[in-house]
């Protein structure tokens, strides 16, 4: 049992804020719980900034299991939650169950699902059954296609009653928390005003009760960062002035230096050795 369980999370909300970040791997997943992170995430956007896909669409539950197994390793003292990735929870509610439940026995702490009205069902079942679960509205990724891109959300009635809608839905089935993406800040303030459960902020302004940001876009490690995105260090560019010396170092025969190779001490013992060898292999 980790540290940090969904009750620790719901008794931040007005208190101190939820610092939550996402992982895709072993050693990163070290460094964020080692940075003291409240929650780390292994979320679908795994699909554009590990595999390069222009979306979140493509993204399995295969890859979505290995991914988690590989950060659960790492983390002692953080939330690790997953993502159910698309296509493995719409068909219907025993699927989506049947998915949830791969990603718990990969490591996980707890499971996300995109949108809430629509999904009651999934998320009162899946807490019944000891599955904690986030829920996410606002800007949801995975309705790319229908979005035709990846947009500001809650200007309109409509899409304020909607992401309102959703959450309170996500707070009646028992999700312990929910995940406002690119909305207007005061459409956040509004929903983190109306829920008894916390809210976590990703470009939704700061009226919510924690934030989270994708590992590669805040590290500077990722070219198309959304535009909320605050980067606090040039990694990529930290990388490729790295890989720039060795390259050099490895043209001008400046590496391996003397501290990273072996050789025989005595060269007659060597000679000796090899002269014999050579005589059995003539
Ligand atoms: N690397 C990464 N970081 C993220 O935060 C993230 C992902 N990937 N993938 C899943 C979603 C998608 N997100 C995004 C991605 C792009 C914009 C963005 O650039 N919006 C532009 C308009 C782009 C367009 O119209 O095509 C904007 O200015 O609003 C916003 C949110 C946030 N999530
Ligand atoms: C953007 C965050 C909230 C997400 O769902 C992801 O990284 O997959
Ligand atoms: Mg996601």
């Amino acid at each position: 049992m980790r540290e940090i369980t969904p009750r620790t999370i719901m008794e931040m909300k007005g208190k101190e804020k939820i610092s939550m970040i996402t992982a895709y791997d072993y050693p990163s997943a070290l460094i964020a719980d080692r940075a003291g992170m409240d929650i780390i995430f292994i979320g679908d956007s795994l699909g554009m900034v590990v595999y390069g896909e222009p979306s979140t669409l493509a993204v399995s539950m295969d890859q979505m299991v290995l991914h988690t197994r590989a950060v659960a390793k790492a983390v002692k003292r953080a939330l690790v939650l997953a993502d159910m990735p698309f296509g493995s929870y719409e068909v219907d509610v025993e699927e989506g169950i049947r998915n949830a439940i791969r990603l718990i026995q990969a490591g996980a702490d707890a499971v996300k699902i995109e949108g809430g009205y629509d999904h009651k069902k999934l998320v009162k079942r899946l807490v019944r059954m000891g599955i904690p679960v986030i829920g996410h509205t606002g800007l949801t990724p995975q309705r790319y296609l229908r979005l035709g891109g990846y947009r500001l959300m809650g200007e309109t009635e409509e899409e304020i009653e909607e992401i309102l809608r959703d959450a309170k839905a996500l707070e009646k089935a028992g999700a312990f928390a929910v995940v406002l993406e690119f909305t207007l800040a005061d459409v956040a303030k509004l929903v983190t005003e109306e829920v008894s459960i916390p809210t976590i902020g990703i470009g939704a302004g700061p009226y919510v009760d924690g934030q989270v940001l994708v590992w590669h876009d805040l590290l500077g490690i990722y070219e198309n960062v959304p535009p909320f995105v605050k980067k606090y260090a040039d990694i990529g560019g930290m990388i490729r002035l790295a890989l720039e010396n060795y390259r050099e170092e490895v043209k001008n025969g400046s590496f391996p230096a003397k501290e990273h190779y072996w050789e025989f001490l005595d060269k007659e013992e060597f000679k000796r050795k090899a002269r014999k060898v050579l005589e059995r292999l003539s």
